[in-house]
């Protein structure tokens, strides 16, 4: 079994005015991992602490399998592309192939090929020094960067902060394209909903500082339902889960449940069906999670 590509044991990074951890957490190899929380939460400190351009106070992380106390090797440090929330100063005055000559030295594995061709396909003007570029343009360029040495793990922080919506599509296609193809592991951090249906396998919620668990994203959305059913209120007190309910009219109630697959078994074995169930919303499964109602099955 490949080792995991992360893990995190008791990190703590203490910021001025909150302290991000204790963090405990396996970023299992094969999978894209959205890391989500609301701003300030500390998922980019959490990615940074990867990176080594941040390092924890306490605890230990180990990259495939491995802790590297006295800092990364350059040979593991290539089989990791990373899209940052803010461009590298250092690059900031180059041109797109002036920083891809930069890091093609860098990363030996750098497909210049590849490189070239996901240029074309995000449309990003070659000649242009990068802080003449637009946001998006930019970000099409650190994306690309940060695929072409087909990593064995790609790091995004916000990625599509900033692309248009034909942009954001090319883009999920690429990471799609990326996982099978390079067997490439992804992590990244978003706030799109939309990105994190369409790519997350795994879903990790940072709230304050804290990781509150990991889960996978279709358990989540299979068993955070609202549902209606022909009965009256007395019939929750045998249902697990149950977050919030409404009288709909006589005979009649809607409930909120986290553990829908297990009521829906419950209910079946007493010869009761659903009247209609409604997924929720990521954003409320989210709301919920962080209000304190935790998943099932949740990932150690
Ligand atoms: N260089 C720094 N020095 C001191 N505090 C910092 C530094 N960078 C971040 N912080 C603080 O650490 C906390 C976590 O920040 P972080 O950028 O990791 O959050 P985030 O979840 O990525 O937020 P967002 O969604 O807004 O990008 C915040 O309270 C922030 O103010």
């Amino acid at each position: 079994m490949e080792p995991d590509v992360i893990s995190f044991r008791n990190i703590h990074k203490r910021r001025r005015t909150k302290t991000i951890g204790p963090i405990d957490m396996s970023i299992p190899s094969g999978y894209i991992v959205a890391l989500v929380g609301p701003n300030g939460s500390g998922k980019s400190t959490l990615l940074n602490m990867i990176m080594q351009t941040v390092f924890p106070d306490e605890g230990e992380i180990s990259w495939f399998g491995q802790a590297y106390p006295d800092g990364l090797p350059v040979s593991v440090r290539q089989q990791i592309g990373f899209v940052p929330e803010q461009l590298s100063l250092e690059e900031k005055n180059l041109t797109v192939d002036e920083a891809a000559a930069f890091r093609s030295i860098w990363y030996d594995n750098w497909d210049g090929y590849l490189f070239d061709e996901l240029l074309s396909r995000f449309d990003v003007p070659r000649g242009v020094r990068l802080t003449k570029m637009s946001k998006g343009e930019r970000r099409k360029f650190e994306i690309a960067a940060a695929m072409a040495p087909r990593p064995k793990l790609l790091i995004l922080d916000e990625p599509s902060s900033g692309l248009d919506p034909f942009a954001w599509k090319l883009m999920i296609e690429q990471l799609h394209k990326c996982m099978r193809t390079a067997d490439t592991s992804i992590l990244l951090s978003t706030h799109i909903v939309d990105e994190i249906r369409r790519l997350a396998d795994y879903v990790v919620l940072m709230h304050h500082g804290k990781q509150l668990g990991m889960v996978e994203k279709d358990s989540l959305l299979d068993n955070w339902k609202e549902c209606w059913v022909a009965q009256d209120a007395a019939i929750l007190q045998d249902l697990p889960g149950i977050v919030s309910s409404r009288q709909e009219s006589a005979g009649t109630i809607s409930f909120i449940t986290t553990e829908c697959l297990e009521v829906e078994r419950i209910l079946h074995s007493a010869g009761i069906g659903f009247i209609q169930t409604r997924s929720l919303e990521l954003d409320e499964v989210l709301g919920l999670w962080i209000d304190g109602y935790s998943p099932a099955g949740m990932r150690k």
